[in-house]
């Protein structure tokens, strides 16, 4: 049998008295698109960054691909095939994409971005400047950024929040590619809908608790709440 892609195992993280993660379990198969369900303060942004190395859990473990996975920093997370797109832009507005992408200080730019484009349908403009471009094309430039490493596992924390519905249809038929091409997919989201649509799997999140989950999202939405 594979190992899953991401196995995380009785996550813990408190700020002060509050327990954000709680013991969080967490099976991401590889070639999936695994949707983390929550309302507001449920523990998704904090899972996201435990995941990306931003933050270290207090306790719990997690397994990338089978073998064991702590990191300690972001740089840790990518070395090991880990990438993230946060919330908040993460581009410098000022720069063209171009610019912004040749940050990345990556071998073989030109090569790395044609490729992105032919597998994945994302096609960017190098010479606009980014703070000229609407939002849904900056969350594009934020999605090329991170998929031009070749990550193992792309974890998307609510990208869909500031786009509208054909923004969002075209960011969940990228997450189905990115999949399809043998990558793992978390896409953190508070909308049902949306992992219905986009999930091979879900997890529930609950005040820092999985409060449900399952793999097939096409179920009954009731069937992932225990
Ligand atoms: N740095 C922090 N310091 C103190 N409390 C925090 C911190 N980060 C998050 N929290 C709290 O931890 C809980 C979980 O927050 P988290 O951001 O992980 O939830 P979320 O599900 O991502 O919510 P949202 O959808 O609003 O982003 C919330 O109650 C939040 O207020």
């Amino acid at each position: 049998m594979t190992a899953p892609a991401l196995a995380a195992s009785e996550l813990a993280k408190s700020y002060g008295g509050l327990r954000a993660l709680d013991g969080v379990d967490l099976v991401v198969e590889a070639g999936t698109v695994h949707c983390v369900l929550g309302e507001n303060g449920a523990g998704k942004s904090t899972l996201c960054h435990a995941i990306g190395g931003s933050l270290t859990p207090d306790a719990g473990t997690l397994r990338l691909y089978g073998e064991a996975y702590a990191p300690r920093r972001p740089a840790d997370a990518l070395a090991a095939g880990v990438a993230m797109v946060h919330q908040h832009f993460s581009l410098v507005a000022t720069l063209t994409v171009g610019e912004n992408l040749r940050l990345l200080r990556l071998p073989d730019l030109a090569r790395r971005i044609a490729r992105v484009r032919d597998t994945y349908g994302l096609h960017l403009e190098l010479d606009a400047v980014v703070g000229e471009l609407p939002v849904g094309v900056r969350q594009r430039v934020e999605i090329v950024k991170a998929l031009l490493r070749e990550p193992r596992l792309l974890v998307l924390d609510e990208p869909t929040g500031v786009l509208g519905p054909a923004e969002t249809d075209a960011l969940l038929a990228t997450c189905r590619r990115i999949a399809d091409a043998g990558r793992a997919v978390v896409l953190v989201t508070h909308k049902l809908g949306e992992a219905v649509r986009a999930g091979d799997a879900a997890t529930v999140l609950r005040g820092g608790r999985v409060a449900g989950g399952g793999p097939s999202p096409s179920c009954p939405p009731n069937a992932w709440c225990r």
